[in-house]
């Protein structure tokens, strides 16, 4: 492993390894967004490159797609692909049933529906994103431009009878103006500190009209790779059972490393 990698991304790239050796030639593989989802895409274009690996990758971001290409990893869309083997991604937080928090880069509405039409979800992240319960990490919510602050009105109202610590809720900014998704939608950031019941708020959210999608993923996560900076990672598979714990083959060319994460 470089030497110059800071600590969190040591962690990150332990775990992204671990998750490409699931890709089988052939497979048809969701592609991740965020930092540690980029570790795993330079780490695969690895693999198609030395072991000639076949794999088709459906992006769930246009930052994803722009790297992939730029890795040589062959591309297309959902709709052409249909179904997909595998989705690689990280997560914001992930708690002990493997319910996550995602959209901290606000790709979680495309996250979200191309690993539900996946066989299977592996996610990726350092040790610390795990969690007794969700809640701290703001909860992304996809909201449409059309009306957004009566829609953030709705959400609040609804805030006020669900199991959760706070209910701050701010619509996310980028460089001063309000973030556009690459469905050219908002985000707005649930400021809940602790999430009492995941599946049902995931489920009320999506009915207020205006909310595209949220960025709680209950029950989508199937095997779960931790990482950690000396290059250990712990599995845990829920069709296997029991949580395993391994060391990642951190062996790499030097060129894997020639530019940071996200
Ligand atoms: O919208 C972004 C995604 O849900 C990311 O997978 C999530 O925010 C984790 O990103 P990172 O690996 O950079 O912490």
């Amino acid at each position: 492993m470089s030497s110059e990698m800071s600590p969190i991304d040591r962690a990150k790239y332990a775990a992204a390894v671990k998750a490409v050796d699931y890709v089988q030639d052939g497979m048809k593989v969701g592609l991740g967004t965020g930092s540690t989802a980029f570790w795993m895409i330079k780490r695969l274009a690895e693999r198609v490159r030395d072991e000639g690996l076949r794999v088709t990758g459906v992006p769930t971001s246009s930052r994803t797609a722009a790297l992939a290409r730029e890795e040589g990893i062959a591309l297309t869309t959902l709709d052409e692909a249909g179904w997909l083997d595998l989705t690689i991604d990280g997560a914001d937080e992930v708690d002990g049933d493997l319910n996550l928090i995602k959209g901290g880069g606000a790709a979680l509405l495309h996250e979200k529906i191309v690993a539900t039409a996946s066989d299977r979800m592996i996610v990726i992240a350092d040790a610390a994103k795990q969690v007794a319960a969700l809640g701290s990490f703001p909860l992304p919510v996809e909201v449409i431009p059309f009306g957004w602050q009566t829609t953030q009105k709705l959400v609040e109202e609804l805030l006020e009878g669900m199991d959760v610590l706070g209910r701050e809720v701010q619509v996310r900014q980028m460089g001063g103006m309000k973030l556009l998704t690459d469905q050219k939608n908002h985000i707005l950031d649930l400021h809940l500190k602790h999430i009492g019941n995941p599946r049902q708020l995931a489920m009320v959210l999506n009915q207020i009209p205006g909310v595209v999608e949220n960025g709680l993923f209950v029950d989508i996560c199937d095997v779960l790779i931790l990482g950690q900076a000396d290059g250990r990672v712990t599995v845990r598979d829920l069709d296997a059972g029991a949580a395993s714990e391994v060391a990642a083959d951190l062996t790499e060319p030097d060129n894997i490393f020639a530019e940071g994460g996200e």
